[in-house]
């Protein structure tokens, strides 16, 4: 049994191993019901004349990733700003059933990357982590710790001017493990990522997830989080588009097909008689609609026709995710509070 460092009041007081032997332990089920970690309850925020957040309502579980999810200005910064408490708005968000400001101490119940670029330009990656942790009660051998977790050792005195992008996300990150939080709200790390440090991202939150945390990776494309999220949570124009498990989300988005084939033409007519659509591409490519890969599949396989690429098309994903209308009922199981966020 271990101590319960910054345990919010109301929590239990044995907690599992996983809150202090960091994000590599395993979470033990039968100490932690599964619950949802994070509660937003008719989030808005207004900018002049712009609602950035309207009525929104989204819930993340512990144990896993939740993508949230929008094109450019959907109101996924502003709603994870609400959350900790950097903008002022109506509605409430709970994490572990208390508002962000009300835990004894929040850095260490929740775990913040909201701009991979707001560093300090004078600081050093160990200078910018020792100033976070001593703000946030964090004892300064954690330091080390962390920035071997996000894999910058040997980087520690970089200043962020001379850091890429790929370094500049993993310090942003190990900024958010300092705590040893069980929530983690990481803000468009993804865009503009390299396939190594996108890959090594992908595996820290699903680890995270793994030993009981709680994550909320907020991302522009779906394709940078339909592969490790769990859940997704899909937002236009300020408001919730759909939510729930990212499978039933593609299965209802009903996701294109890329298929390149030894014979597009006759594949193309044979996908139209089983009920598909096919857009043809200049290069000789299809994309089939309607039918999904195993049916494909199946489809050239009748017609004898052999397959040289079969892929879900992830772009088109984005346009058919954002026009869902699935909202999922009794999202939210927080009490409202009268009070509006970041009060
Ligand atoms: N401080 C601000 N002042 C005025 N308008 C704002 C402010 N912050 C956000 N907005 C507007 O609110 C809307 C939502 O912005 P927000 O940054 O939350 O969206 P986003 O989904 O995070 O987009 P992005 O991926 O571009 O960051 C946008 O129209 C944006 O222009």
């Amino acid at each position: 049994m271990h101590a319960a460092p910054g345990l919010p009041d109301g929590a239990p007081e044995v907690l599992p191993p996983w809150w202090s032997a960091g994000e590599t332990a395993t979470r033990d089920p039968l100490l932690w019901d599964s619950r949802a970690v994070i509660e937003a309850l008719a989030l808005s925020k207004r900018h002049g004349s712009r609602l950035a957040v309207d009525d929104l309502s989204f819930t993340a579980p512990d144990g896993a990733v939740t993508g949230l999810l929008g094109p450019a200005g959907a109101g996924k910064t502003t709603a994870l700003r609400l959350a900790v408490g950097l903008d002022r708005g109506a509605g409430t968000v709970l994490v572990d059933g208390l508002p962000f400001a009300a835990h004894r101490r929040p850095s260490q119940a929740v775990g913040v990357a909201l701009d991979a670029r707001a560093l300090h330009p004078g600081r050093t990656a160990v200078g910018h982590l020792r100033a976070l942790a001593a703000g946030a009660g964090v004892p300064r051998r954690r330091v080390a710790e962390v920035l071997e977790r996000v894999g910058l050792v040997g980087a520690e005195r970089q200043r962020p001017a001379a850091m890429r992008r790929g370094a500049a996300v993993r310090l942003a990150v190990a900024g958010a493990l300092l705590g040893r939080p069980r929530t983690l709200l990481l803000d468009d790390l993804t865009t503009h990522l390299d396939d190594d440090a996108r890959a090594w991202l992908r595996q820290l939150v699903r680890e995270h997830a793994e030993a009981g945390g709680c994550v909320l990776l907020a991302a522009g494309r779906a394709a940078d989080v339909v592969d490790c999220a769990d859940r997704l949570v899909v937002l236009r124009r300020g408001r919730l588009a759909a939510s729930g498990p990212v499978a039933d989300l593609l299965a209802h988005a009903g996701s294109a097909v890329l298929v390149r084939a030894s014979d597009p033409g006759r594949l193309a007519g044979a996908v139209l008689r089983w009920g598909g659509s096919v857009d043809p591409l200049p290069d000789g490519a299809l994309v089939v609609t309607g039918l999904d890969m195993a049916a494909v599949g199946e489809v050239a396989r009748a017609e004898g026709v052999a397959l040289h690429e079969l892929t879900a098309r992830l772009a088109d994903l984005d346009s058919s995710l954002q026009s869902l209308e699935l909202p999922e009922t009794a999202l939210v199981s927080g009490a409202p509070q009268p009070s509006g966020v970041g009060a």
